[in-house]
This record gives C-alpha cells, structure tokens and sequence, in this order.
C-alpha cells in the first residue's frame, strides 16, 4: 500500500515540444509537498507537466527525476510510483466489471489469486465503497467512478497521486465525496484542476500560463494571480 514516504520530483531544465509547438517551456524545480495543486488556462501546459512526472510524456529537453528515477530512462519503475487519473476516468477503467479492473492492475504484479482478492476487498472498503465491486463500471455515475478510478489506481500502493481535473463534470454531492476522498489519503497528491477550491489549501499551487510556470506560491497567493491574470 502506498505509504506517505517523502515527494522528490525533480524537473532538470525539463521541456516538451510538439514539432515547432512548445507545449512547456524548460523550466528548473523540485517538489516536495505533500499536496501540490496545478492551475491555469486550457492549453497552459498542466496536463504536459503532469505527463512528465509519470513518464507518459517524455521531455524533448533536459530531465525529470521521481525518487532518483529517471522518467526516460527507468520509466516502468516511475509507473510504478506514480499513479494518474486521466481527466475521464472512464477511458482508464478497461474491465467491465469494478471490481475485475481492480484487480487487473494486481495480476501484472505476479500476486496469487487470494492476495488479489483480499487487496480488492481491502480497497473497497477502505473508501467506503464495496457495494460497487460487482457493478458495471459504464452504468457507474460520475462520482462512483471517480472511485472506482481511484480503487484501481491506488491498489496497486503508488508514493504518488496526480488527478487530472478529478472533479470535472460532477454534481455538489460527488464534488464533495471526492474532495473528502482526496484530503484523507496518505499519498502524495498533485491535482490539475480548474475547480480552485479543492487545491485552495494546498501545500504549493504552480500556474501555468502559455507553457510557462508563471506563480510557484502557497495556494492563496497563486489562486489570486490566476483570477486576475483571467479577469
Ligand atoms: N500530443 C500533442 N501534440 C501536439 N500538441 C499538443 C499535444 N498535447 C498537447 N499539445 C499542446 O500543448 C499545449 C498544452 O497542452 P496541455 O494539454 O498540457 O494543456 P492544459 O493546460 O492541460 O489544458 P486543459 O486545461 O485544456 O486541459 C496546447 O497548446 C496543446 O494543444
């Protein structure tokens, strides 16, 4: 299970292009908080920055190091550590079956049929939501699978949780679920969202501005330049 060790993110002059497009621009920085929230405008950059530090993009400059790993170059490790809720957790749930999919993640890892069992059932329970394991994830409601999405991810015991706008698109009693879902785990966090109040106590908040880090602050301070930059 993943356990609340230290966040050591490091970028090392790390930028993405796209052909001739920059995406992000290289920048130097190294996290460590426990919560980190990231901000800005469609198309700023968030999404690339956060692809970085799992390695699902991979800088056309420089570096990004998780834990001393290096995301090119020990990249099946980095996955191991660092656990991503795409923006639509639908696309990332492969089995039709909740509690199938959880386990899909477990059966790559070599454990025995009892251990994939008992770490489904574990999980379940431990976000309050066994009564949807034997559902059928495309007839889920958004919040429920934003759970599931968050079951699948985090069994398999990730250091680290980027969410990729985890409130998108749910209604106030979901939004809430998942906000109280998110500020009781013990993993380290990074969230992208547009949704300002569910990063607003954050540790550190970065707001991306057209593929540039423009604001590295407490989440107070970064919040009230991204809302006058956007008045
Ligand atoms: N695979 C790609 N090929 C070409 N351009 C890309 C690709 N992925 C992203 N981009 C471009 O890079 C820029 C940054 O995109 P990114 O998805 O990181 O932004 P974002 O801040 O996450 O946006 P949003 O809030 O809309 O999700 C955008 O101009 C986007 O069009």
């Amino acid at each position: 299970m993943g356990q609340a060790s230290r966040l050591d993110i490091r970028f090392d002059n790390a930028g993405v292009n796209f052909g001739t497009r920059t995406a992000l621009y290289p920048l130097n920085l190294t996290l460590q908080e426990k919560r980190v929230g990231i901000i800005g405008l469609n198309g700023s950059g968030k999404t690339t920055f956060a692809r970085l530090i799992n390695g699902l993009a991979k800088p056309t400059t420089g570096r990004v190091v998780v834990d001393g790993l290096d995301t090119a170059s020990d990249a099946a490790s980095v996955l191991g550590k660092v656990g991503y809720i795409f923006q639509s957790p639908q696309n990332q749930i492969i089995l039709p079956i909740v509690r199938d999919d959880i386990a899909f993640g477990l059966k790559a890892r070599g454990l025995d049929k009892v251990q994939i069992e008992a770490a489904v059932d574990g999980i379940l329970e431990r976000f309050g939501v066994s009564h949807l394991g034997a559902r059928r994830a495309h007839e889920l409601s958004g919040g429920e699978l934003q759970m599931a999405a968050l079951c699948s991810v985090l069994v398999t015991g990730p250091d680290i949780l980027i969410l990729d706008e985890p409130t998108n698109q749910l209604d106030l009693k979901n939004r809430a679920l998942v906000q109280r879902t998110i500020a009781a785990l013990p993993e380290n966090v990074i969230i992208i969202s547009h949704d300002l109040p569910l990063v607003e106590d954050f540790d550190r908040v970065l707001l991306f501005d057209q593929g540039r880090l423009v604001v590295d602050a407490p989440a107070a301070e970064a919040i009230a330049h991204y809302k006058e930059m956007a008045s």
